[in-house]
């Protein structure tokens, strides 16, 4: 289990995150949506201890998480095997175990064709995914995604989000999502957070019963539709200040 418990963060003179708790449990996969600048990143940073919170405590009983950031940060003087054994190499499994693995998840990521591909020689789709094996390569039980797909067109984002959610379903890994599309966090999640911004806080919460394979196009933007009619959420986005008066 993931614990953030009365969270707060200051930078400087401004109040980014206020009293903030929120669980993560095994297997769970938890999407923090919110507008732009309302402190999704820094409450991600936070939960993947990169950044010390200003209040609160954070407790992580997951045996190992891994971060995939909104650009893929490959190194580019890399091919694609290397950067996915990237994160290994810290570890003490040997350069051939680490290809290994390396390469079969290539191959589970659509990536077969390509292993001695540089970052450059790779589309924006691809070197996400090539970011997404670098952080299941490292068995992590928890991954910490910050809008991984935001940079994708549609079509390659729905293709991504596909992905993910088979990744994480069959392997049984718990994941924490950030992203600001109210329809990403409905397809991708089990628990929606939705987080309103100045200081950054979390005023609703939505817990998605239908299962993964059920939540269709008419389900995704039926069930925006609802939560967008709740006070709470429609003031997080700002809807209601472009209400039109007659
Ligand atoms: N290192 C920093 N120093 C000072 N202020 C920061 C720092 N990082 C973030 N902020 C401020 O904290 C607030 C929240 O930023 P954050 O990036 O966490 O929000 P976000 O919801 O992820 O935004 P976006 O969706 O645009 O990425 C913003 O006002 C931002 O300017």
């Amino acid at each position: 289990m993931l614990r953030l418990e009365a969270v707060g963060h200051v930078f400087g003179r401004d109040r980014t995150l206020e009293t903030i708790d929120l669980t993560v449990a095994p297997g769970e996969s938890v999407c923090l949506v919110g507008p732009s600048g309302c402190g999704k990143t820094t409450l991600l940073r936070i939960a993947a201890g990169l950044v010390v919170p200003t209040e609160g405590i954070v407790s992580d009983a997951f045996h190992r998480s891994a971060v995939v950031f909104q650009e893929p940060r490959l190194l580019p003087w890399r091919r694609l095997l290397d950067n996915i054994a990237l994160g290994l190499k810290a570890t003490a499994v040997p350069r051939r175990e680490r290809l290994a693995r390396a390469r079969a998840l290539a191959d589970e990521l659509g990536l077969g064709e390509r292993h001695d591909h540089y970052p450059h020689e790779l589309s924006g789709g691809m070197q996400q995914r090539v970011a997404l094996a670098r952080a299941l390569a490292v068995d992590a039980d928890l991954l910490l995604l910050d809008e991984p797909f935001s940079a994708l067109d549609v079509g390659l984002r729905s293709e991504a989000q596909t992905l993910l959610l088979g990744l994480l379903g069959r392997r049984g890994i718990a994941s924490l999502l950030v992203t600001h599309d109210l329809t990403e966090a409905l397809r991708l999640g089990h628990r929606i957070l939705v987080m309103s911004p100045s200081p950054g806080r979390i005023v609703h919460e939505e817990r998605v019963e239908r299962p993964f394979g059920e939540r269709d196009a008419a389900f995704l933007y039926e069930a925006a539709g609802a939560l967008l009619r709740q006070p709470a959420v429609a003031d997080a986005f700002l809807f209601r200040q472009c209400e039109v008066t007659p």
